[in-house]
């Protein structure tokens, strides 16, 4: 059977994790991830923020495997505070190298330049890497319902809760969105991209918004690049995003940020 690219992932982060686990047991890890400084409120914020106007966490992504290089001029604490300055809600920084680029440290840079909270944006499967998220600085870890089973899930989101943090569900069918809402975050993200295929299109938050449990905060993920994109969306109830690829190709992200969040579509439609 020939191996999908989240297949290729997962097999070399259980490597990495293996390798991360032989340098710093676990113990380590977890009471570094307690001495971190207080948690920063990634879904209250958001929450707060989408029903003011929109919500935007704001991607740091270098590289993709669906686009190759985004951006060449790439300094995480500069993006970050451009960010910022621009009025996104939240950041999400890549930390997995073979595909995206990131690295470990980009979220720690990230976050020491703003007082936004932020995302560990990674393929997680294990309780370690969430400790090691928390060591980092993160604030939110993401769960892809499409790449770890049901008890994983429940798993990685315990780890989570134990640390203070939040955590974001994604989802690209209505079977992960049925297995996410069986969870207790509040965050569920509909990824327009098929992680496999690369294939992207709003309509995947067309469909699924309908079936997120009224007491979620819908989080429409990737494609999206314009205003028009915002409010077609918020027209389907997601009023909180999140964007990497169109404003990391901007040459002024700050400018881009705030245009973006401009004229939020009002519960009236205008
Ligand atoms: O972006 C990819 O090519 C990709 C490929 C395989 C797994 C995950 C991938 N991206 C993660 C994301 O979902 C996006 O970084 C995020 O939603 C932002 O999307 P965009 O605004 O389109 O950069």
């Amino acid at each position: 059977m020939t191996q999908t690219i989240l297949d290729k992932i997962k097999s070399y982060k259980l490597d990495e994790i293996a390798a991360d686990k032989a340098e710093r047991s676990f113990e380590e890890v977890t009471a570094e991830a307690k001495a971190a400084g207080p948690v920063r409120p990634f879904a209250e914020s958001l929450h707060k923020a989408s029903r003011e106007g929109y919500g935007l966490i704001a991607e740091i992504k270098k590289a993709s495997p669906s686009k190759g290089l985004i951006r060449e001029d790439f300094q995480p604490a500069e993006l970050a505070a451009a960010y910022a300055a621009g009025g996104a809600t939240c950041l999400s920084v890549l930390t997995d190298t073979p595909s995206f680029q990131g690295a470990k440290h980009y979220l720690t840079e990230a976050r020491a330049a703003c007082d936004l909270p932020v995302l560990r944006k990674d393929f997680l499967y294990d309780p370690y890497q969430v400790a090691e998220a928390r060591a980092l600085g993160a604030d939110c870890i993401l769960i892809i319902m499409a790449s770890v089973s049901d008890a994983q899930a429940a798993e990685l989101e315990a780890a989570a809760t134990d640390f203070g943090m939040d955590a974001l569900i994604e989802v690209h069918s209505a079977e992960e969105l049925e297995r996410a809402s069986q969870l207790d975050s509040r965050l569920i993200g509909i990824n327009n991209r098929n992680l496999n295929t690369f294939e992207t299109s709003l309509d995947v938050t067309r469909k699924l918004s309908k079936r997120v449990p009224p007491d979620r905060i819908i989080v429409c993920e990737s494609g999206l690049h314009t205003p028009d994109d915002l409010a077609a969306m918020a027209m389907f109830g997601a009023r909180a995003f999140l964007i990497g690829e169109s404003l990391m190709r901007q040459d002024d992200v700050e400018q881009a940020t705030r245009h973006l969040l401009a004229n939020p579509l009002t519960a009236g439609g205008m």
